[in-house]
């Protein structure tokens, strides 16, 4: 048997997030963190796919000019940016409806900046005669909920730790969002049902794979992803959960799944699959727990929580004009995204690369895995399909439900249990810092600790891994 005085599950941005948190924060050395990882790399959902020898965001992809961790994260470790040109939010974008296309952005490709900006203008233009001042008012929604969240990024001094997610959101503004449905919160604001139906759905199906049925905030964190000034880290997210491990003095245990955590009284015992046992005085587990099996003793009460699956796909090859009722492959928006209707087989396909004229890689998002015959009546050229399945986020509802932070009562934390107010990169790091912080306080014995009797759930654990 080893100890440890931390050991963290899963290595993504949450778990290699709270050991840079803890490591920054603590003011006597902590004498180890480990961290645990099933698979073979770190990163979880933040992972690359490589086609033609070129890396393309398999998970988490963009992020947002205010995610000021994950800014920090990358300069901090020397990573570069990709900017805003390289994101979704410069395509041009066609509503899909299985049938036609509902709206279409006009696409003219120039590398004149005029020209661009005449583009562009008359693509507003064009939004804002089809969905008019809802439009407006649709910026103005999401802004208002990035200014709340910005207060999670204030000082130490004058920001509260948080024991439950509850109290977190309240403290921000921004926990009534959880409890109505985008679409009742947009109605409510007298949103354009047109905008709701198409532009709107459209992007909570891109980037939630969900329709506005979800959650207010999720909701407003997904608008915010559609916006100007997308970023995304070169060659990969993954590598800000590689930097921050690499210099946080971590032990990383890699292809070592826990399987069980008992609380063996004044510390608890990680038993691993490799058959390892490992003990450690604070448990914090960084993944979302709902298709695990991992064995707590005693057992832990969590509300019933559903993961919105969303199948990726890439192709490389060339989509058939035909199959969307169009003769040429140019008349193609970059970007095609789908109305809420059980008839259409994918959420949205975009251009990730065009390599030469009849040979592009594309992304397709689906809840459903595609078959190998629908992608045959998509594509008229297929060379290399490759396809993920993961259990992506929450399957958001209103009103929200929320797991404890501290599961136990004593040191077993649970940093996902803030994904149900929204599942980004910058939620992990957001509520992996409150968790170091959190740990910190409790063992100075500042924080009263806090535990709910909620109802218990059983999940099977059925999820298929990708193996990058
Ligand atoms: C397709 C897709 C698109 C997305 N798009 C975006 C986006 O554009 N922008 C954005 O900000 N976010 C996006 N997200 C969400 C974002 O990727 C996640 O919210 C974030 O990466 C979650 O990080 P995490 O560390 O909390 O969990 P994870 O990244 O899931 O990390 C958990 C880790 O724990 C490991 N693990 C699990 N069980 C065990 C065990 N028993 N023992 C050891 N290890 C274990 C897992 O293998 C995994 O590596 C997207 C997600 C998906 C799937």
């Amino acid at each position: 048997q080893s100890t440890a005085d931390v050991c963290i599950i899963g290595s993504g941005i949450s778990g290699s997030s709270v050991a840079h948190f803890l490591r920054q924060y603590s003011p006597t050395p902590i004498s180890q963190i480990r961290i645990f990882e099933r698979h073979t790399v770190v990163g979880g959902r933040m992972a690359t796919v490589t086609i033609a020898g070129e890396t393309f965001e398999a998970g988490g992809t963009i992020l947002h000019p205010k995610n000021y961790h994950a800014l920090n994260f990358t300069h901090m470790l020397g990573l570069k940016v990709n900017g805003p040109s390289a994101s979704e939010s410069s395509m041009s974008l066609g509503i899909w409806d299985g049938d036609k296309f509902l709206f279409k952005t006009i696409d003219f490709d120039s590398k004149n900046q005029i020209v661009q900006y005449f583009v562009s203008l008359a693509n507003s233009i064009r939004m804002l005669f089809r969905y008019g001042v809802s439009l407006l008012k649709m910026n103005n929604f999401v802004e208002v909920t990035v200014d709340n969240f910005l207060k999670y990024y204030e000082s130490k001094e004058s920001r509260p730790v948080f024991s439950n997610v509850e109290d977190m959101l309240k403290w921000a503004d921004l926990y009534n969002l959880t409890t109505q449905t985008l679409e009742e919160e947009l109605v409510g604001l007298k949103f354009s049902p047109l905008l709701i139906e198409e532009l709107i759905t459209v992007i909570t199906r891109i980037n939630y794979g969900q329709s506005v049925k979800i959650s207010g905030l999720a909701g407003a964190v997904s608008l915010a992803g559609s916006g100007g000034d997308l970023w995304s880290v070169e060659g990969g997210n993954w590598q800000m959960a590689a930097g921050l491990i690499n210099r946080s003095d971590v032990t990383l245990h890699l292809q070592e799944e826990i399987s069980s955590v008992t609380n063996a009284g004044g510390f608890y015992e990680l038993n691993s699959t490799n058959g390892n046992s490992y003990t450690c005085q604070i448990t914090v587990v960084a993944t979302p727990l709902d298709e695990l099996d991992i064995q707590f003793t005693p057992e832990i009460y969590i509300p019933e929580r559903k993961l919105q699956h969303t199948y990726t796909t890439f192709v490389r090859g060339l989509l058939n004009p035909a199959y969307f009722g169009l003769n040429a492959v140019s008349d193609l928006p970059e970007l095609v995204g789908t109305i809420e209707s059980s008839e259409l087989p994918f959420t949205c396909v975009s251009v990730l690369k065009e390599h030469a004229a009849n040979d592009f890689t594309y992304k397709l998002f689906s809840r459903q895995s595609l078959t190998d015959a629908l992608l045959d009546q998509i594509f008229s050229i297929r060379n290399e399909t490759i396809r993920i399945n993961w259990g992506a986020y929450p399957h958001y509802h209103a009103p929200e439900e929320f797991a404890p932070f501290i599961l136990d009562d004593k040191h077993l934390y649970y940093v996902n249990a803030f994904e149900n107010a929204a599942s980004t990169i910058e939620t992990g790091a957001v509520a992996a810092e409150n968790i170091a912080r959190l740990i910190l306080s409790r063992l100075s014995g500042q924080q009263p600790s806090r535990s709910y009797g909620l109802k218990s759930s059983t999940s099977d654990s059925n999820l298929q891994h990708p193996e990058l």
